[in-house]
């Protein structure tokens, strides 16, 4: 099920209303909406309200912005056309941006924050509460003037950085989060989104899974996954905590779970060579999917950590299975239960990693070794993974089973919900 993209977290239309219609559909001569906002019906700032006003502050009519770059002071006016002015961004600013955005129009436009704070379960408005509470009691000038500059940075940076890195744009395959290619050999799928270190939103996860399902059945010897930047995978996107369906938390939960169960199903029952290059840090359940991998090669910059009870969650990825298995039940709960982090090195002594490379010449040694393995006779290979990994299969199934039926539970707890907030939170302290 197709998840609107992190980034309109802050966007997204109410649950109670029609879903606004995306920018390519408004009217680009639409009015500007008015300053001041309605309250909802218990005084606060509804969802509706913030949402909507979010989402009209990015969606304003194109104007001609032609700021007055040397007043002290911006005029109403000026205002007025740095709100236009968003809606010209090419690029989204990210959420901690439009929560800047959206502390600084409130506080321009009504002053320091009146409402009273949202529950820990309203993530969203928490956030945006956070945001403009930080302001304190800046005055109202200096909110728009902030405003106004904040909007003029905004247009210069995200212009000249509008360029995609070499590579990224690969949009041939169809995949939004991924890049797979196939050559040599080899099915390559890279994680690819680089600006959240690669986290695993609701979209990538089912892309990961359809791309293990078609090169299981593609002309290639082996699968490797990798990651684009400087991460490998900082893991499961934390928004995807935030987009509650109609049925509540517990149905989110749920979902979530199906999905979970789903998804490391893909991997437990990959038929080829899977090989996890991990040019980075890896958070999460990119660390405890390796224990599913044949072979996991890794940069000497790369780290494995699983903070699991730091987030009030528990072991994925049948980890809980493996990890004692190739490391010891005392080291696999220094890193699950314990949140240790380990060092590439540290990892490949345990066992976790299979050889770590310097970081200057890992690409180069780690693809041509990859390149050999692929020439090698696909059959023979696959027989031969088959027979190492068939008589735990049904087991690891089961396994998969029950952490995500534990891990349903923990995503309803206290524990978990305020580790989250705290995460999506803490940049908008301004
Ligand atoms: C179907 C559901 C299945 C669920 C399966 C469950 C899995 C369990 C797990 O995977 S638990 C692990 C969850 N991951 C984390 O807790 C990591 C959270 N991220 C961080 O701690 C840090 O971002 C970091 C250490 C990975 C990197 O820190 P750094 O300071 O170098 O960079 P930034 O924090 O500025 O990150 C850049 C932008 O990327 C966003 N981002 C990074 N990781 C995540 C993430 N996991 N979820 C959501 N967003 C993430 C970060 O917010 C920045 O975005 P911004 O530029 O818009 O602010």
């Amino acid at each position: 099920m197709p998840q609107a993209p992190a980034w309109a977290l802050l966007s997204a239309p109410p649950r109670t209303q029609a879903p606004a219609p995306p920018p390519n559909l408004r009217s680009p001569r639409a009015p500007a909406p008015p300053l001041s906002r309605p309250r909802g019906s218990d005084g606060a700032l509804g969802l509706e309200t913030c949402t909507a006003l979010v989402s009209e502050v990015i969606s304003f009519p194109v104007v001609q912005l032609h700021l007055n770059r040397t007043a002290m002071r911006a005029s109403q006016k000026d205002f007025e056309n740095a709100m236009s002015q968003v809606k010209l961004l090419k690029k989204d600013p990210g959420n901690e941006v439009k929560l800047k955005l959206y502390a600084l129009y409130k506080q321009a436009t009504e002053g320091p924050c009146n409402m009273p704070k949202p529950g820990v379960f309203d993530l969203i408005n928490k956030a945006k509460w956070d945001a403009w509470n930080a302001l304190g009691s800046l005055p109202k000038e200096t909110a728009r003037q902030n405003y106004v500059d904040l909007v003029s940075s905004l247009s210069s940076s995200l212009e000249s950085s509008s360029q995609v890195e070499p590579g990224t744009d690969r949009k041939s395959t169809g995949y939004e989060t991924l890049m797979v290619t196939s050559e040599d050999g080899i099915t390559k799928i890279m994680l690819n989104r680089p600006t959240k270190k690669n986290a695993l939103n609701v979209e990538m996860y089912h892309e990961i899974m359809h791309a293990l399902k078609a090169a299981s059945k593609d002309d290639s010897a082996i699968t490797v996954l990798t990651g684009n930047g400087d991460y490998y995978s900082s893991g499961n996107d934390l928004t995807n905590f935030t987009d509650i369906p109609p049925g509540g938390v517990e149905e989110k939960a749920k979902n979530g779970a199906i999905l979970l169960r789903e998804f490391v199903g893909c991997f437990i029952d990959f038929p080829k060579p899977l090989i996890a290059v991990v040019n980075g840090p890896a958070v999460g359940i990119s660390v405890t999917l390796l224990g599913l991998f044949d072979a996991v090669y890794a940069s000497d910059r790369a780290t494995f950590h699983t903070p699991f009870s730091h987030l009030g969650q528990s072991p994925e990825g049948c980890s809980s299975y493996t990890f004692p298995k190739i490391m010891s039940p005392a080291k696999a709960t220094e890193m699950l239960v314990f949140g240790k982090k380990l060092t590439a090195g540290e990892a490949c002594a345990q066992g976790l990693v299979t050889e770590v490379f310097p970081d200057s010449t890992f690409q180069k040694e780690v693809w041509t070794r990859l390149k050999a393995f692929a020439k090698l006779p696909p059959n023979a290979m696959r027989i031969s993974k088959e027979i190492i990994r068939n008589r735990e299969k049904e087991k690891l199934h089961a396994v998969n089973a029950e952490e995500c039926s534990v891990l349903q539970g923990r995503w309803l707890s206290d524990e978990c919900m305020n580790a989250v907030v705290n995460f999506l939170s803490r940049k908008s302290k301004l």
